[in-house]
Order: structure tokens, then sequence, then C-alpha cells
């Protein structure tokens, strides 16, 4: 499949071509239109890994996205089969891609006054490219659905209810840009995202910091405008809204000056005469006082979302660095993690120095011994959007109903006389991060398992403490210890075998060794949604390509406050090809309530 992707910014034209096969990507055309506005633009081309540059003239982003069929003309691509749109504003009735339709189109268009900058750019890409490549499917990708489900807490304006109930809210954007990077920096520090506390800094001409747990987006600086936040190259962030009252009182504005005056003048530009940091930096290091204090204005806003964010999400495990100034100023990564130290971060200002992203290097920039991580990386909007275009047109047109899948690694349930026998009388764990299952955590200590064969060092402990120790591995982990568990569903334990646990303070052999029962956790409502009851036993589709497969009988359960999600053990997911993230179709629509197994 052929995808192009058409990528609008405030201040720029991205767009891209893609061949997609299976889970193989090629990347044929990227493409930068920058400097609109001026009475030159620049086009910059890497056609297969070839680099030119051109000035072409482009007033405007619609005037670049016009020209873009004339550009593709020049390569023999061959035919495109779909197009995919970056759009900035999707609300919150888009908490997924979408095919873009007539009802799609006005729900854009209904969306431009809050993000009058970019949603204009990405309905004139829709345009064009329906006048183009008529009758090929075209997919919008919002920058807000990666942010929709933050919590109330960092959605909601303390503002009256009426105002709320005109839609009055938090979104935040550049959702693709932060997934995508903090998945590229959990990949790189040879992590899984859900275990991380990630703060992601994309520092592009508008710019925002996310917050992200447990994979998740929880909160981000843009706000039902991509105005709130940062400072930007043209945009202000955050201000006090009195000052909307004295502006019109005091100097006779109206709204609509203010808010062009915000979106456009501020930010760097209001602040030094230009919007671009490379000019900001040159200026400032040649003694301009304006430019001096924009940087500082800049980095300091920017830490101090950092530190907002490492204490909503009670710690920061790595701070991830994209967008132009993010990727290419070391100085301002500097300045920004100047005085983060007592966040137990340390940067290495060599290593920060010398950052070099050629080849998609995604260097860590931190000190020896610094409890968080810092990653630089490149973001890649336009390739998420091809790969969201892909997997949309891909999805079954039967509206399949899908879990996530989770992979459970080793891990064992302690009761409270392991813990004494292995840790000392008395002790508590100390948990070190929560899990997606409310009130789960995993603890920071580790221990040991032996059987006959062999050893298994650095076994995660997850809380709370049960009234029984169970021990959760892999068939293949059961063959490095000597062991063969039974299959189990969690607490089935009776008649199971034993198995050494050490401990820093002892050892103790306890049975309750199973192998976990593959088996979807889920919640009221989402069971409703999907069908299920619980005890339900189900098929599952997971993996892709030609390592896909179905995983039967698997055991539904319900409980009020589950988050709704497949575990599958670490050999079921090798099996499937499954790393990180992904997502399993449910087979049997009409599930069968299988009579409880005989222990
Ligand atoms: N070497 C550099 N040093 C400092 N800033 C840079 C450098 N290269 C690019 N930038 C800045 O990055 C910003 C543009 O970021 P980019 O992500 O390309 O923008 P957009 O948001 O339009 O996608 C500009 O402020 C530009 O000055
Ligand atoms: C939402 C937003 O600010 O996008 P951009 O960085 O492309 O201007
Ligand atoms: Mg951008």
């Amino acid at each position: 499949m052929r995808i192009l992707v058409f990528n609008a910014g405030s201040s720029s034209l991205k767009f891209g071509v893609f061949d997609m096969d299976g889970a193989t990507i090629r990347h044929r055309l990227k493409a930068t239109v920058d400097r609109l506005g001026r009475s030159t633009a620049e086009l910059k081309l890497v056609v297969d890994g070839r680099e030119s540059r051109e000035d072409v003239a482009a007033t405007g982003v619609e005037a670049a996205i016009a020209a873009v069929p004339v550009i593709l003309q020049r390569f023999d691509f061959g035919a495109i089969d779909a197009i995919g749109h970056r759009i900035a504003h999707g609300g919150e009735r888009f908490a997924a891609p979408a095919i873009i339709d007539e009802p799609v189109i006005a729900a854009i268009e209904a969306l431009t006054p809050l993000a009058p900058l970019h949603n204009p750019g990405g309905l004139a890409g829709i345009r064009h490219a329906r006048a183009t490549w008529p009758g090929k499917p075209q997919i919008a990708v919002f920058d807000t659905s990666f942010h929709l489900k933050n919590p109330p807490r960092a959605t909601t304006y303390a503002v009256p209810a009426a105002w709320r109930e005109a839609g009055l809210r938090r979104f935040g954007f550049h959702g693709t840009s932060h997934k995508y990077v903090a998945l590229r920096a959990a990949e790189a520090l040879g992590e899984n995202l859900r275990d991380l506390r990630v703060i992601s800094l994309h520092l592009g001409n508008g710019a925002s910091a996310c917050a992200i747990q447990l994979g998740e987006s929880i909160d981000s600086s843009m706000g039902m405008t991509p105005l709130e936040g940062l400072v930007m190259g043209t945009r202000s962030g955050d201000v006090d809204p009195g000052i909307f009252g004295y502006l019109q009182r005091n100097l006779g504005f109206d709204a609509e000056a203010v808010e062009k005056a915000l979106y456009e003048e501020s930010g760097l530009k209001g602040l030094t005469g230009t919007a671009d940091m490379r000019d900001v930096e040159d200026m400032a290091a040649t003694g301009d006082a304006a430019a001096q204090l924009a940087i500082e204005i800049y980095a300091y806003r920017a830490r101090k979302y950092v530190g907002a964010y490492a204490a909503a999400m009670g710690g920061l495990d790595a701070l991830v660095f994209t967008g132009g100034i993010g990727e290419n100023s070391a100085a301002m990564r500097r300045r920004i993690c100047e005085g983060l130290g007592f966040l137990g971060l340390m940067l290495d200002t060599e290593r920060n120095g010398h950052v070099d992203l050629t080849d998609h290097a995604v260097p860590q920039i931190q000190a020896y011994g610094s409890r968080v991580r810092v990653v630089v990386t490149e973001t890649a909007e336009q390739l998420m959007i091809a790969r969201e275009v892909s997997a949309l047109l891909k999805a079954p047109a039967n509206g399949a109903l899908t879990v996530p899948v989770a992979i459970s690694a080793r891990h064992v349930h302690l009761d409270q006389d392991a813990v004494d026998a292995l840790f000392g009388t008395g002790y508590s764990l100390s948990p070190a991060g929560q899990l997606r299952q409310q009130g789960h955590w995993v603890a920071r200590e580790r221990l040991a398992l032996e059987g006959p064969r062999g050893r298994l060092d650095n076994v995660a402990i997850l809380g709370p403490l049960r009234a029984r120790t169970q021990i959760e591995i892999s068939r293949t982990d059961g063959f490095a210890l000597g062991i063969a568990p039974p299959v189990r569903d969690s607490g089935r334990l009776d008649g199971t075998p034993v198995v050494r646990l050490i401990g820093p303070a002892g050892a103790i052999d306890s049975d309750g060794l199973i192998i976990a029962a593959r088996h979807i956790h889920t919640n009221p409502q989402d069971a409703a949604r999907l069908g299920l009851k619980d005890g339900d036993e189900v098929d599952v589709r997971v993996g892709q390509g030609d390592r896909a497969l179905t995983l039967s009988g698997t055991l539904v359960r319900v409980s009020p406050n589950a988050f709704t999600e497949m575990h599958i053990d670490t050999d079921e997911a090798n099996a499937a090809g499954i790393e990180g993230r992904a997502d399993g179709e449910l087979l049997a629509a009409e599930a069968t309530i299988k009579p409880s197994a005989p222990v």
C-alpha cells in the first residue's frame, strides 16, 4: 500500500510518501516546505535517501499544498493508494483516526476557531487531495486523540458550569508526536513504555509538554486551543486571563485582535521580533538583551512544566526532547535541564553537545548515575500517520472488537509469611510503580527462584500482598528451573509444585508455581460493549502478518474497576511476535460460558 501523508503545521508543510508492506515500511519521499510566508519558501526533499534543497514560490500553506501533486510528478513512485492528513484539532469526537467523509470534514471545519493556525491547512490538504486523487481513501489523524482520555482533573477548567457545558475543556495537541517519541525513547532505553514515567517536550514552532504514564498521556500543556502552555515561535503560551479585560478596557483591543496577537505576534516573535530559535540564539550570542531574556523565559517555562509533570506522576524516569529546537539546540536542552538535579536528573554536557540523530539514532544524554534518563529523538508524525492509515484500512470493516494486550513477564505475589521469611520479620515491600489495574503495583524489591535445574534472578514482586503466595512463570522458565508447572487461573493453587524463593534475608520453599492461564480483565461497561460476561471463554486473534495466531479459551474476568486488558505470558507473546503494545481481536462474538474446570 502506498500512502501519501500531509502534515500542515503552523509554519511549515511536511509531506511524505510511504510504501507499506506488512510490517515493512519504506519512506520513499520526505519533504518539508519551510519559511512559508516569506518571499521564497524552501523545499527540502529526501527521495529514497538522497537529499536536495530548492527555493519555491509558496506564499502560504495552501499554495504549498497545491504544489504537491506537481512535485510528486517528478518522481516515479507509482499510484497513491491512500492519503493521510494530520489534523490538529479533533475535539471530543475523534478518539481515533477517521475515514474522511462529508460529516468528518464538517466536524473539522467546526473546530477551526479552536485551532485557527492549523485546521485550515489540514482542510486545504483534504480539499486538494480529493481533487487530485478522487475516490482514494483519505484518513484524518488528530493531534488531540492521544490526550482525549486525560483525567478530568487535567482537562477541566475551573470556570462556570454553563461554560463547561458549552464545551470548554482542555484537549492537548502534538499527540501523534508525543506518542511516537515516547515509544521511541522507551525502545531505546530497552524498557516497556508502560513501566516508565515519561515527560516529552515537543519543541518546534508550536511547542508542548506531555506527561505519559502507563503508556498513556495523562496531561499536556496545550489546552482547549494550541495557545496554552510553553512559549512558542509566535504564540504566547500561558498568560493571565486577567489581561483580556485590561487589554479591552485600557487599550481598546477586541477579542479578535487579542487572539490574533497571542497566536501570531507573541512568543519568541513578540519577545525578540523573530519567531525562529536559530535567529534568536544568534542574536543572543551577539549580546542582544531581548533575545537573551527570551531564551531564559523559554527554558524557564519548559523547566517548570517538567517539575509540574514529575509531581503529577510522582516521579520521572525519562525526559524526551524532540521538535526542531529539542532536536537541534544543545544550549536550550542544557538550560531546561539546569536545576532539575533535585529530581535526580543530571545532564552529561559533553554528550548533550554532541547529539547526532543521523540514521534515526536515539541518543541518551544523562550523566552517569542520573536517575532520570534524558533522550533526544527526531519525531516522525508522518510515519505515525502512515501507520495509522494502514492500520485503519486493514481493520476489518465489520467493526471488530479489540482489547489491548499486555505481556506478563514472570512475577510473584507474596503472602505476609513469605515477606517475613525472605526480607525479615515485619518487612514491608515498597511500591516502585503502579500497574494498570487499580491498586496494583510492582515492588522495588526483587527475588530469585530456584529449581532442580537452575535459577531465575531478579524476579518482580507484585503488590498488594495476597492470602497465599503465587508464582507465575512461562513454560520456558519452567525448563530453566527444571519444574513443569500446570496452566492455571490465578488463585487455583491446589496441588501446584514447590519452588524455592530466595530473598536477602532468607529462602523458603513454597508451592503455588503456575503458568497463568491467559485471561481478559474487564469492567462491566467494557464487558457490555464487548459482549462479554464474567467466566466467558473467548478466542482472540493476536499478532501480525505470518506470526498472527488465535489464542483460544481466553478466560474473561469482570470486576468493577478493572482496566480492560488481555494478559498473556512471554511465551505466547513471543509466539505471536508481539513486542510492547498490541491489540487482540475478539473472534467469538457469542462467547460460551465454560463450567469451572476441575482443579
Ligand atoms: N540548529 C538549531 N538550533 C536551534 N533551533 C533550531 C535549529 N534547527 C531548527 N531549530 C528551530 O526549530 C523550530 C522549528 O521546529 P520544527 O519542528 O521544524 O517546526 P514545526 O513546528 O513547524 O514542525 C524553529 O524555531 C527553528 O529555529
Ligand atoms: C498544534 C501545533 O502547535 O502544531 P505545530 O507545532 O505544527 O504548529
Ligand atoms: Mg510541529
